[in-house]
């Protein structure tokens, strides 16, 4: 055969074609490094069979509960541990995984704009259509400011509604009284009983059951009881979509479609309903809902349906994971469950002396170690403890390149980056030599106060978390009311596993539920 025939060969031209565009890559690469004055990775993990090992390792690690430990164990494995950044990759893409706060800083905010969300619209879509968690932006600035004036005004009445939750929560507690349960269970039901009536202005009452002698109230809507359960699942279809990533439109089975109908037939009946009152009634509607707030400022149905799914996304399980981590850590930790009692007791009484008029959401800022209990929780086990990015340019990250790691890396237009918090948090160089350890007494050092971007549960920068205050004021409440009630708490079996393992879907939770005994 004349050799000239080879040229017409698809696997000749194939593998020409290969080389010609890595060759056309590499230069590329290297101008762009240039021009923007970036070095090589300190750290690259390598490749791990083109990053089909890695990808597995997550899985399992997802699996078995150890994957946001994993998170930091990696860091501690690479080469040069004083830089915080390093390249590895999944099925051959190069992605970058930091906990370098100088770093997230220019992720979320000096250089906000170099990044996006990236698939994160496409895949939650289905349950959260275009709403301020999913939308990126002109249609992100539209929805914060739309949503932001209404986590100001709330703040100050919201605590009030959550007392009749509790009083059915202690029913719960009560049932189990000298035995072992599941606290963090309860957790995730109160929070999101609380949360349908604050946003939608009913509750889905999933804490009523037979088990305390109690049913639901009548109500005109059905799929009330089967609200929740289609939510959960939902939410949780969508984490394992997002572990997917390109390949997410591969999870779309007739369930997950069902339960988003269910969950989006149950908030339409609500918008509504709101959309039905007259200017003069939604102006007169007693007590705060947040849908009436935002049906003043638009009559979309649409849109008023994702965003109060996108809020409940936000907030519900973020404050139910922070609670249980906190129980489990109290009940773990006497000497600090005797402190905050302390400090609970006497501003807020307790027994028959409870002041309930006392416990606002001014006074719950002032308990000093109720905040450092709560921020040391955070630290250890906060709600997000990994987050992406996509950058939207070719652009750098401050740190990351040269022998020392202090010289800016590229980023190359659509390379994803996955920042961990979790790792951060736990980073001797930033909390001590004790910084796996739980110990609240750490926020009362001047040290903490320098922290900066090295402390960031609620995120930082244009896309801080808007319930930051909200959240913190309803742990408060929670916790002041439980230890009110129930001054007595230990682990269901001294030799609980710790740390625990962690469940991570979309948030943070216990793997193993938070088993304590409580009276
Ligand atoms: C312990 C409780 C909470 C924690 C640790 C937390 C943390 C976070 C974090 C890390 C983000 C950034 C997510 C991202 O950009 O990818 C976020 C965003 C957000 N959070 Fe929270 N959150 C909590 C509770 C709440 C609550 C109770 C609400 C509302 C009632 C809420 C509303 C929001 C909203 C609306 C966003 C989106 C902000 C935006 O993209 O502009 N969060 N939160």
């Amino acid at each position: 055969m004349d050799p000239l025939d080879y040229l017409t060969k698809w696997y000749v031209v194939t593998t020409v074609g290969v080389i010609l565009y890595s060759v056309y890559q590499y230069i590329h690469t290297k101008q762009l490094m240039k021009r923007l004055g970036a070095k090589p990775f300190t750290n690259d993990e390598g490749d791990g069979w083109f990053g089909f090992y890695v990808w597995k390792q997550l899985l399992d690690k997802k699996a078995e509960g150890t994957l946001v430990d994993f998170g930091h164990e990696r860091y501690e494995k690479i080469t040069n541990p004083n830089c915080e950044t390093f390249q590895f990759r999944i099925f051959g893409k190069p992605l970058i995984s930091t906990k370098d706060p100088e770093n997230i800083k220019a992720i979320l905010a000096t250089q906000f704009n170099d990044f996006s969300l990236g698939r994160r619209h496409e895949i939650f879509q289905p349950l959260l259509g275009d709403g301020i968690f999913t939308l990126d932006g002109e249609g992100w600035k539209h929805s914060r400011a739309m949503l932001r004036p209404q986590f100001v005004r709330e703040q100050v009445g919201h605590v009030k509604l959550l007392e009749p939750h509790l009083q059915v929560f202690f029913k719960h507690i009560r049932k189990n009284k000298g035995k072992v349960f599941d606290l963090q269970e309860l957790f995730f039901r109160l929070t999101i009983d609380s949360a349908t009536e604050f946003l939608f202005g009913e509750s889905v009452q999933s804490l009523r059951d037979e088990s305390i002698g109690m049913q639901l109230e009548a109500t005109q809507i059905d799929g009330k009881q089967e609200f929740a359960t289609a939510f959960n699942f939902s939410q949780n279809f969508l984490a394992s979509r997002s572990v997917l990533q390109e390949l997410y439109w591969l999870l779309n089975t007739k369930k997950f479609r069902d339960c988003n109908a269910k969950v989006h037939k149950f908030a339409s009946y609500y918008v509504e309903k709101a959309l039905n009152l007259t200017e003069k009634e939604l102006q007169e509607e007693k007590g705060y809902v947040f849908l009436y707030e935002l049906a003043k400022q638009t009559k979309d149905p649409v849109i008023l349906r994702d965003q109060l799914l996108n809020i409940l996304v936000a907030g519900r399980d973020t404050t139910a994971g922070l609670l249980s981590f906190m129980f489990f850590e109290l009940a773990r930790n006497p000497d600090v469950f005797e402190k905050l009692k302390e400090e609970i007791y006497t501003k807020f009484g307790s027994g028959d002396d409870v002041q309930f008029n006392e416990i606002t959401f001014e006074t719950l800022k002032q308990c000093e170690y109720m905040k450092a209990v709560i921020n040391e929780c955070l630290r250890l086990y906060p709600s997000v403890p990994q987050n992406f990015r996509i950058a939207t340019r070719d652009t750098t990250l401050p740190h990351g390149g040269g022998p020392d790691g202090m010289s800016p890396v590229l980023v190359r237009k659509g390379q994803n980056i996955v920042y961990i918090i979790s790792s951060t948090h736990k980073t001797e160089k930033y909390y001590g030599k004790d910084a796996a350890d739980f110990n609240p007494q750490r926020w009362f050092e001047p040290e903490t106060k320098k922290l900066g971007w090295a402390f960031l549960p609620f995120n930082g920068g244009p896309r801080i978390c808007l319930g930051q205050q909200f959240a913190l004021t309803e742990a408060s409440y929670v916790t002041t009311r439980l230890i009110q009630e129930f001054p007595n708490l230990t682990l269901g079996d001294p030799d609980t596993r710790y740390p625990p393992l962690k469940m991570s879907h979309l948030t943070m939770s216990l793997f193993e539920g938070c088993n304590v005994k409580m009276w």
